[in-house]
């Protein structure tokens, strides 16, 4: 800027707070264009001069003054502009959100509102250990195994795979995914495993195990879904034993050495079965005498470690483990994960959502290398996949039917029983099925009262809940597998992946709150092909978002629903909402601001913190 209209701006601004006067000993008052134009007129004309020079002069300057004068009103605007305060934008930002606002519906409002809610508590850590963590290890590729699928299988095209997928209703989700194989042999099972299983009943894999055998045989981490009494513990169990074999072949194993891999399961009753379903496969394998004895521990609470100290004493191959136990064992050097490189999570969504998850991370520090890490379970909710996916590495999604559906061969029947004649309407349902049955409560005081009621009925009934001793808990499932007792009362503990043999029929005398708990009850019937009767009592000690779940379960899995749901509206169909399941718990009748499972987890966080928390299971 010259320095004339510097001086010019002086002149023409008169001073007001916003525009302080720098120097006012050059105050000058101000005088109009105009005025100032017709001054410079009467000047010219008092000279008498006329002349065109003159006149061109005249001219020249009020251009250049007409010029300063556009100038300097645009440097006016722009001071203006940016003195716009920040309350401004700050109200104007606001007024704009509020046309928004009033724009959108209650159920977009809801959804986002729970959307928010989601990525509060998507905020987690990775499920990585707290090692790797601190390291800053992240491993970007999967295991390399020795394991290749025949040569046929890898001659099929992607179309082909993708065909039989679709056979089996096989969604899968992931990176150069292996082909899904229709046959125990062609995954090179060992013959005289093949030959076991065929006498067990078990010759064409089922969806999950077609598809989740390949891909744990190629060392991908996985999230395997499956409905309850589809197979999975073979599914898992299968690829560890495999890779067992494979190292204690190429150098045996001595004292102090192993394991391999590990299963990890959230309850001491589903550790010890699927602990007998690996006894009796690798036993089937050794008798054969072409493979190798493979050891296998069981790690839990409630028992004494010197039991196991057979095992102990030679190299461990396999560890089948409760946390709890299996932190206490690692913590004292009974064994190391030094060269443990397999680590599967059963009911994996129960053992990271429910305050189990630093267990889980904490066992994960013990690992030294890399690792397949598998997740496997009927019910997982998009929350748990979301936070699993992250912490796997190229995993594999691999689902059969939609996560927490129902097992479409269990027939579902609820029925409106008032709460005073529920034990009396019991004994008349026990007479739907012949035994073996179970009935599931959700308190374990009702638990005993409803087995000392059938037992004064005549009726041969155990029990089991968490407040039993470990040795009742065993003698309840060891007598009621064997058929010795024909009714088993249950708290939920049973419920998570216990294959009973043909359990006829389910009771839900109380139904849970969390309708994946639901899920699980009901899967005790209707394994491994057969059908089965699940039977579940409702009345108006329900919650009402509780039948709603359930009233969409029974829709979504072709049931008859009883009239007294279909009575029920749906508050988000009214809001014109979507009716999405929930992200936390995979209930489809309601949204994640009123998730039964998110409140309780929340109410188990704050016990935990306060030392309070019951973790009886282990
Ligand atoms: N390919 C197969 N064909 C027939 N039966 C099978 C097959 N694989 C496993 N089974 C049998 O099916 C039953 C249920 O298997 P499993 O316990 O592994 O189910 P799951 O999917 O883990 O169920 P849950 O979710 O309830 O834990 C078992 O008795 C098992 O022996």
């Amino acid at each position: 800027m010259d320095s004339t209209s510097t001086k010019r701006r002086r002149v023409q601004r008169s001073p007001s707070p916003q525009y302080k006067i720098e120097d006012d000993d050059s105050y000058e008052p101000y005088v109009p264009v105009a005025q100032r134009r017709q001054a410079k007129l009467a000047k010219l004309t008092s000279w008498g001069t006329n002349n065109e020079k003159d006149k061109a002069k005249l001219q020249q300057e009020e251009e250049e003054e007409k010029e300063d004068e556009e100038r300097e009103e645009e440097r006016r605007k722009e001071r203006a502009r940016k003195e716009r305060t920040l309350l401004m934008e700050a109200q104007e930002v606001h007024d704009k959100r509020a046309v928004e606002d009033a724009k959108k519906t209650d159920a977009e409002k809801a959804e986002e509102a729970d959307a928010e809610i989601l990525a509060a508590i998507a905020s987690r850590r990775k499920l990585a250990s707290d090692l790797e963590l601190a390291k800053g290890v992240q491993y970007m590729q999967s295991l390399k195994t020795s394991w290749r699928p025949p040569r046929f299988v890898r001659e099929r095209t992607e179309e082909q795979h993708q065909r039989l997928r679709d056979k089996y209703h096989i969604i899968v989700d992931g990176e150069d995914i292996p082909p899904p194989i229709d046959n125990f042999t062609d995954m090179k099972v060992p013959e005289p495993l093949v030959k076991f299983l065929k006498s067990k009943r078990i010759t064409i894999p089922t969806p999950i195990q077609l598809q989740g055998i390949p891909t744990a045989f190629a060392g991908r981490d996985m999230i395997g879904i499956a409905f309850t009494g589809s197979g999975k513990t073979l599914a898992f169990c299968l690829p560890l034993i495999m890779f067992a074999l494979e190292e204690e072949s190429r150098l045996p194993f001595l004292r102090g050495e192993g394991p391999v891999g590990v299963v990890l399961c959230p309850s001491r009753e589903l550790a010890t079965q699927t602990y007998e379903n690996v006894l009796i496969w690798t036993a089937a394998l050794a008798k054969d005498g072409r493979y190798p004895q493979i050891n296998t521990l069981l790690c839990i609470g409630g028992i004494s470690m010197g039991e196991q100290s057979h095992v102990l004493n030679k190299g461990i191959h396999v560890v089948v483990a409760t946390p709890g136990r299996l932190i206490d064992m690692l913590e004292k050097k009974r064994f190391t994960f030094d060269n443990c490189k397999y680590l599967c999570m059963d009911e994996a969504d129960r053992m990271i959502d429910l305050g189990f998850e630093d267990d889980v991370r904490n066992i994960m520090s013990f690992f030294k290398r890399q690792r397949q890490t598998l997740l496997f379970s009927a019910t997982m909710p998009r929350k748990i996949q979301d936070f699993a996916q992250q912490s796997l590495v190229k995993p594999i999604l691999v689902n059969v039917g939609r996560a927490g559906a129902a097992n479409l061969d269990v027939l579902q029947v609820v029925e409106y029983v008032k709460q005073e004649a529920k034990m009396v309407y019991l004994l008349e349902c026990l007479q739907k099925t012949p035994p073996p049955v179970i009935i599931f409560s959700e308190n374990k005081n009702e638990v005993d009262d409803i087995q000392e009621y059938l037992l004064l009925k005549g009726v041969e009934a155990v029990a089991i809940h968490g407040s039993k001793t470990q040795e009742e808990r065993q003698y309840a499932i060891k007598s009621f597998k064997s058929g010795a007792k024909d009714v088993m009362v249950a708290s939920s503990v049973a419920s998570k992946g216990l294959d009973f043999n043909d359990i006829q029929h389910v009771i839900i005398f109380s139904m849970p709150k969390e309708i994946e708990d639901y899920v699980h009850q009901i899967g005790r019937t209707g394994r491994s092909g057969k059908t089965g009767i699940a039977t579940t009592f409702v009345n108006m000690n329900t919650p009402e978002q509780t039948l709603l779940d359930l009233k969409y379960l029974l829709m979504e899995a072709g049931q008859k629903v009883p009239p007294f749901l279909l009575t029920i509206d749906d508050p988000r169909a009214a809001q014109g909402g979507s009716l999405k399941g929930c992200p936390v718990c995979g209930g489809l009748g309601h949204g994640i601001s009123n998730c039964p499972k998110l409140e309780d987890t929340q109410r188990r966080q704050m016990a935990s913190h306060r030392g309070d928390d019951d973790r009886g299971g282990y």
